[in-house]
């Protein structure tokens, strides 16, 4: 992976400001990179229910009290049966493009320059929705919210683990051709997320070494739900760029060594590991730890709406509840940043602003 060393060290200054801004402040001055969210995940509450509406959807709660309601999970395979209910609001172009736009704005709102943000085709294809539809919608939206605001996303078409009754690795293919015969510049990654369990990450071996060699990345979720040997191999058997939660890398010390050896980085999602089931509390999440380790890891918000959370509530909680200081919370924030698959320049852009952000903090409100 790439890693730079850009001026001074964002942290110094970051630690600069305590005292002098809010962890509100801080948090809405860094301009941030969020690199693992899915889209069909961020579908705000009132979307879901003007949708569902419209298309007369069944199984959908029909207020958003009962709809907070329906997503208390009880464990990370309740969650995902949920997930798989609530795209079925998702009907045509419209909708999609709709939820593009929202979600792109969402995050610019939040001062979110770029999104690395996960969808997957087949959830919409296999209910009879062209791919092209799909696409037009999404790429619609997109565009529309970086023209307004200048937010910029980047897709991560995805493979479903542990859908009932299909082919998976028939669906592995599909989801490789979608990406590379429809997605065009957007789609800049594959992805393979769901159920871990059972789903053994060696039998996609064929369609990621496909993506890459249609010049994708390779993004797949790993050791959020499994441990180790599901992470082990989505590195030699998928030749991973990043690893989607990887967690569970800390019950084996040469897993560890490995990540850290080789700068594989780890797409953290605290909330969501809470919301889930996968980690009790706050206080046991391994995050620090993760970051002691000395691995290269980001903070990201995964299915906010649903989770009850945002990026910006995600460094706040690394901030408040996870105990991490804001100097190490803004190298979450540069991390963030240099994991991405922007171009080196863009990198250097936005890592000098985030700097440029927090001095005027730190400088601003002490002179
Ligand atoms: O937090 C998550 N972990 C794993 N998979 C997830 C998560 N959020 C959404 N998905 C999605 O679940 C789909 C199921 O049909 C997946 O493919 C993936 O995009």
């Amino acid at each position: 992976m790439t890693e730079m060393t850009t001026g001074p060290a964002v942290g110094a200054l970051a630690e600069a400001t305590v005292g002098i801004a809010g962890d509100e402040a801080f948090v809405d001055a860094l301009p941030k990179v969020e690199l693992h969210v899915h889209l069909e995940g961020s579908m705000l509450p009132g979307t879901v229910l003007a949708l569902a509406r419209r298309h007369q959807v069944e199984d959908i709660p029909t207020t958003e009290t009962a709809l907070a309601d329906w997503y208390a999970f009880k464990d990370f395979d309740h969650f995902l049966r949920v997930y798989r209910t609530a795209v079925q609001v998702l009907r045509d172009e419209d909708d999609f493009a709709l939820l593009a736009r929202e979600t792109a704005l969402g995050l610019a709102a939040q001062n979110v320059r770029y999104a690395e943000m996960y969808f997957t085709p087949f959830i919409h294809t296999r209910r009879g929705i062209p791919i092209d539809e799909v696409f037009a919608g999404i790429n619609r939206g997109r565009l529309e919210a970086q023209e307004a605001t200048g937010v910029e996303i980047r897709w991560i078409t995805d493979i479903p683990g542990g859908l009932p009754g299909v082919d998976i690795l028939a669906v592995a293919d599909l989801t490789v051709q979608f990406a590379v015969e429809h997605g065009g510049d957007s789609v800049i990654g594959l992805g393979v997320g769901g159920a871990e369990v059972g789903v053994p990450r060696p039998q996609f071996a064929r369609a990621f070494g496909a993506a890459r060699e249609a010049g994708l990345r390779s993004l797949p979720h790993a050791g959020e739900t499994t441990g180790p040997r599901t992470i082990w191999d989505s590195i030699d058997e998928l030749g991973a760029d990043r690893i989607g939660h990887g967690i569970r890398c800390l019950d084996d010390p040469a897993l560890v060594a490995r990540l850290r050896a080789d700068r594989i980085p780890l797409d953290v999602s605290p909330t969501s590991n809470l919301r889930t089931g996968v980690v009790a509390d706050y206080p046991s999440h391994p995050l620090p730890t993760l970051i002691a380790e000395g691995l290269a890891v980001s903070i990201n918000s995964d299915d906010p709406p649903m989770f009850g959370t945002t990026l910006r509530d995600e460094y706040l909680h690394a901030l408040r509840d996870l105990g991490l200081s804001r100097a190490a919370v803004a190298e979450l924030a540069a991390a963030a940043v240099r994991h991405s698959f922007l171009p080196e320049y863009r990198k250097n852009v936005l890592l000098a602003e985030q700097q440029a952000a927090v001095a005027a903090l730190a400088g601003g409100a002490g002179g």
